[in-house]
């Protein structure tokens, strides 16, 4: 048994993601729920306060004020939440959620593109794509990685839902899923294909953040 159970992880590519056991320590100790290896999908507990959810939501929401409501919002098929970039780190706590991530995902926060928030109200969804540009795009500096913060419980839909995998996350305050696409195997990466359900009761807040391969900032 031992034997079979070095071989696979020898012939696993290595990852990003480089936490072991159950829990991850940072200034909070977040849990890991549950794991797929490879690709390796990463389901989070404890990730942000309920404070962190609803400040998040609140710049969010101020930001789409902001902008005047509307000009914002891209109609895209594919997307049909709305979102916003929250780029203000000089707010303590956008700053302290930043750090927790950059522990979470092991890789330094200037990778990031600032964390987008977004909201489906029913019937709003994200179909599935994959996080990465295509070869045909040619982006130099493509995304590597993803994690999902939920904000807010949904009251029914609105899972992220994997279909290569078979798998869905019921979106929990405070949880999140992590992602990784960057496989030396491009089969793995495009298991990475994934979607936020339509949302059926209630509201859907995310937090997303997008890691690229160089620094962004
Ligand atoms: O809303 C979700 O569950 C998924 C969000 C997502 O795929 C993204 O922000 O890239
Ligand atoms: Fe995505």
């Amino acid at each position: 048994m031992k034997r079979c159970s070095k071989l696979i992880a020898e012939n696993r590519e290595q990852t990003i993601f480089n936490h072991v056991g159950k829990k991850i320590q940072t200034d909070r100790e977040i849990e890991i729920v549950a794991k797929i290896e490879e690709p390796l999908i990463v389901v989070l507990g404890n990730v942000l306060s309920d404070e962190e959810c609803e400040e998040l939501i609140r710049l969010a929401t101020d930001k789409v004020k902001r902008s005047k409501i509307g000009t914002t919002r891209e109609e895209n098929e594919l997307r049909t939440s709305s979102s916003m970039f929250i780029e203000e780190s000089e707010n303590a706590i956008v700053s302290r959620v930043e750090k927790r991530i950059e522990a979470v995902m092991n890789i330094p926060i200037e990778h990031g593109e600032g964390l987008q928030i977004l909201r489906y109200t029913p019937d709003q969804e994200y179909r599935a794509h994959h996080d990465f540009f295509s070869a045909k795009s040619h982006v130099t500096n493509n995304r590597i990685s993803t994690l999902v913060m939920y904000l807010n419980d949904v009251e029914q839909g609105g899972e992220t839902f994997f279909p290569h995998l078979n798998l869905t996350v019921t979106p929990r305050k405070g949880m999140a899923v992590y992602f990784e696409y960057f496989y030396n195997d491009a089969s793995l990466n495009d298991l990475t294909l994934h979607g936020g359900a339509p949302v059926e009761i209630g509201e859907k807040w995310v937090a997303t953040q997008w890691m690229r391969k160089q620094r962004v900032r």
